[in-house]
């Protein structure tokens, strides 16, 4: 597990408030679920297994915070229906939607079959469709509320992660489309892009993280942590974030800056030199 950050936001910011973290049980979506309940907000935690919702799910209760742990897989609706009634039992309302849950394996196009694309379609849009349409059907279209996507840096494709890139770039054109439609019953709805993030999924894949950080782009040097991500969140979640709707938020560490990094390269090329550019030498 990562270490959780420190409150960085006021203690009464989410008073009152019933919030619901899929793949609340790990990573950032933990960070997020905790880091909601110690700004007083009541939280659903859902995830697939189920130790480690119940895990977080306890510390959300040690805190002084209702907490429950409803395993779910976001692709199954009936499990979505059953846990709606679940939360209108013990809660009676919900006021935010964090789709955090997904995940996918990285490949390249040549080698992934429809059967993988569609896996991965399913679990990162689908997944989120379905969870977004449950949550407006059964309490947000009728008071109101905040639902958060979290996405990858896909703007610009993400190779090796076709499936995944045409999953989260559904998800943002998808979250645009319902910030217009559903604006008029008080949702808001943002996406939060997470860059290289340190999360125990990480380990899901097959490369060093030191190698991983030469590889890419980021111009802070070092990886982000599950705060970062869940300081974004809860600032677009929560009142802070009252007049933000419609918006993706890209938290990288600088990682898609690539024309400021191409021009890192040519000016440690030239040694800051004006007289005698090395680029001009040979
Ligand atoms: C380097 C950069 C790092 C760094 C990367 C940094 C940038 C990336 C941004 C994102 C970072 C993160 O998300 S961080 C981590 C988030 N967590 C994860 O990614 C979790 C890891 N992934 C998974 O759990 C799974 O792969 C998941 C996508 C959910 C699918 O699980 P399921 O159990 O539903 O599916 P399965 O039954 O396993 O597989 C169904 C089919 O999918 C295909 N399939 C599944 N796994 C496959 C695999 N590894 N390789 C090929 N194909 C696969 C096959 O066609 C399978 O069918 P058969 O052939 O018939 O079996
Ligand atoms: N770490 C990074 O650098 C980046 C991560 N992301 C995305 O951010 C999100 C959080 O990732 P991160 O915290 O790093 O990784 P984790 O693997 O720790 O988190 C993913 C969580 O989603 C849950 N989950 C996955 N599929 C389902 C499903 N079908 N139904 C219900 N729950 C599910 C998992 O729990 P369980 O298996 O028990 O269901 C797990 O708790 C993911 O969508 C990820 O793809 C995006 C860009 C970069």
């Amino acid at each position: 597990m990562q270490p959780l950050p420190n409150m960085r936001f006021a203690p009464d910011l989410l008073t009152s408030q019933v919030a619901l973290v899929t793949g609340g049980g790990t990573g950032m979506g933990r960070a997020t679920a905790i880091e909601m309940a110690r700004c007083g907000a009541d939280v659903v935690v859902l995830g697939r297994r189920a130790e480690p919702i119940e895990d977080c799910a306890k510390i959300i209760r040690e805190l002084g915070r209702k907490a429950v742990a409803i395993s779910t897989d976001i692709r199954l609706p009936d499990q979505i229906d059953s846990a709606m009634l679940r939360i209108k039992d013990e809660f009676g309302r919900l006021d935010i939607l964090v789709n955090n849950a997904g995940g996918q394996f990285v490949t390249p196009a040549r080698e992934l079959n429809n059967k993988g694309f569609e896996t991965v379609i399913r679990n990162n849009l689908i997944g989120s469709w379905q969870m977004t349409k449950a949550v407006a059907d059964h309490f947000m279209l009728e008071h109101g509320g905040s639902i958060v996507f979290v996405t990858a840096c896909v703007r610009s494709g993400l190779s090796g992660f076709v499936h995944t890139a045409a999953a989260r770039g559904g998800v943002l054109a998808m979250m645009k489309t319902l910030a217009f439609e559903w604006a008029e019953f008080g949702i808001r709805l943002n996406c939060v892009a997470p860059g290289t993030i340190k999360t125990e999924g990480m380990d899901h894949y097959p490369i060093d993280p030191e190698q991983w950080l030469k590889l890419n782009r980021n111009v802070m040097g070092h990886m982000g942590d599950v705060g970062d991500i869940s300081a974004a969140i809860i600032f677009l979640s929560s009142s802070l974030g009252k007049f933000v709707t419609g918006e993706e938020w890209y938290i990288d560490g600088g990682e898609t800056l690539h024309l400021a990094h191409d021009a890192r390269q040519m000016i440690d090329a030239v040694k800051f030199s004006r007289r005698e550019p090395a680029v001009l030498k040979k």
